[in-house]
């Protein structure tokens, strides 16, 4: 490149002096970033199985009887609330599910923790829309955000099958009083755990939908 170094990514330019060194490391980097997030995924879903087919039967009866899914998380885990209400909602083929994310509107998110605070954004909008018999799903790394931990002490007074994914085994949501299922990875990473939720989360709703399937009549 000439002059002005890399405009783009300015913090790229040590690449121009020393480009194959800064490349192997970050080469050699995601290569055990790779290997540790499979490892994770794997173990995770080898090792929650039975709880993943647990939280997945009730989530499924949960529907059946008319229930809806609620998603809720902060940061990377908001994105994966919405993309997992989304999955169940739509996906591109199996049975659609209703489903809504509490990460998606702005206006209703700002209010709350503006006017309240950011610990009510998703429980307020669980008294606006859930009743009885609906479903709660919090994403949380840590397992300690408040704002989650906060929705399913909501979700819990108010009926709803409450069902957590974390990371760090757990963190309060391993022994939270108000969780029905609680799968927990043993990720220390926030980024490695969040690719495991991911895994964990897929997982879920492939189980629902086989449940499902499970009970449709042949014609
Ligand atoms: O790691 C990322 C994005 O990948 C952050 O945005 C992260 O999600 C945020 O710090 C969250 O607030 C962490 O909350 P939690 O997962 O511990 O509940």
């Amino acid at each position: 490149m000439t002059g002005g170094g890399n405009f783009l990514y300015p913090f790229l330019d040590a690449e121009e002096t020393d480009g194959s060194a800064l490349s192997a490391d970050l080469a050699a980097s995601a290569e055990a970033k790779a290997t540790e997030s499979l490892e994770l995924r794997r173990t995770s879903i080898a090792g929650l199985a039975a709880e993943l087919d647990r939280a997945a039967a009730a989530m499924a009866a949960a529907f059946r009887a008319g229930g809806r899914l609620f998603t809720f998380g902060n940061g990377g885990s908001a994105t994966d609330a919405a993309g997992q209400a989304a999955l169940f909602a739509s996906p591109a083929s199996g049975r659609p599910l209703p489903a809504r994310s509490l990460v998606a509107d702005t206006a209703v998110l700002t209010a709350l923790a503006n006017d309240v605070g950011v610990e009510v954004i998703f429980s307020r909008q669980l008294i606006a829309h859930a009743r009885a018999g609906d479903i709660a799903l919090g994403l949380s790394t840590s397992g300690g955000s408040v704002n989650v931990l906060q929705a399913f002490a909501e979700g819990r007074r108010r009926g709803l099958l409450t069902v957590g994914l974390a990371g760090y085994r757990g963190g309060a949501m391993a022994t939270c009083p108000d969780l029905d299922h609680c799968l927990a990875v043993e990720g220390q990473s926030v980024h490695r755990t969040q690719e495991a939720q991911s895994a964990l989360a897929h997982a879920l709703w492939q189980r629902v939908q086989r449940e499902f399937q499970q009970l449709e009549v042949p014609a």
